[in-house]
């Protein structure tokens, strides 16, 4: 589902150079539930931006879905992405001016659909989370083990094969925590999504199906 052969990613700022991955080959496979751990500063988050398409490596090659995205322009990497991706954030980063519902439909303002499919759609992935009663809500009024709720309905909204997870549980305490989880779980099980996990948390990491552990942008394991 996802190849990544040789990513290289290097920072260059005027001063210093870092090597923030070096040389990764990884192949996930369709309905895989991969996780990602390291110390602070190793790439998870580096690695991930690049599989979600949100940055381009420095060296290497990337295909999704069979598709090689290299050569892709912006427009249609940022298609591609909207079609394919689901992204979740340790931080949530729902728009605190709108609703649950509107969050949740945001994805699909990009794509061909008419208003009553996207509120349908919408609260159809509010229910799959457990949050149908809280649709009127702004992200302020919502604890945040909901926000992280809804920030997955707004992730699996255009049912997207694959989910990229950014340390999802990493703000929360361990029951919320364990509730997300539980809804990856879910979405992978259930639906077949493929997800890959970047996490701090051994327990949550263990729950999957593989574990890619990083060290200095190496694979270790
Ligand atoms: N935009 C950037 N410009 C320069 N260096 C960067 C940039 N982003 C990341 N880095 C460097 O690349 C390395 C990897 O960073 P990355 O954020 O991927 O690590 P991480 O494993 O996700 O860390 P954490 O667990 O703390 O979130 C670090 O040394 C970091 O300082």
């Amino acid at each position: 589902m996802i190849q990544l052969q040789n990513i290289e990613k290097v920072y260059r700022t005027d001063t210093i150079q870092t090597l923030a991955l070096n040389g990764i080959n990884l192949d996930i496979e369709k309905g895989e539930f991969l996780s990602i751990m390291g110390p602070s500063g190793c790439g998870k988050s580096t690695l991930l931006n690049i599989m979600g398409l949100l940055d381009a490596p420095s060296k290497g090659s990337i295909r999704i879905d069979d598709q090689s995205t290299i050569n892709m322009k912006d427009k249609e990497l940022a298609k591609f992405r909207n079609q394919k991706l689901g992204f979740i954030f340790q931080s949530y980063h729902l728009i605190n001016d709108l609703q649950v519902l509107d969050n949740v439909e945001l994805p699909l303002l990009y794509r061909d659909s008419t208003a009553k499919q996207r509120r349908e759609l919408a609260t159809e992935a509010l229910e799959k989370v457990g949050l149908s009663n809280r649709i009127k809500h702004f992200p302020k009024q919502l604890s945040g083990g909901q926000r992280q709720r809804v920030a997955i309905a707004r992730a699996i909204v255009g049912r997207p094969e694959i989910i990229l997870a950014d340390e999802p549980t990493g703000n929360l305490d361990s029951a919320m925590g364990n509730e997300i989880m539980d809804i990856l779980l879910q979405l992978n099980r259930n639906d077949g999504t493929t997800i890959v996990m970047v996490t701090h948390d051994e327990n949550m990491a263990q729950k999957t199906h593989r574990l890619m552990r990083l060290f200095d942008g190496s694979q270790v394991q």
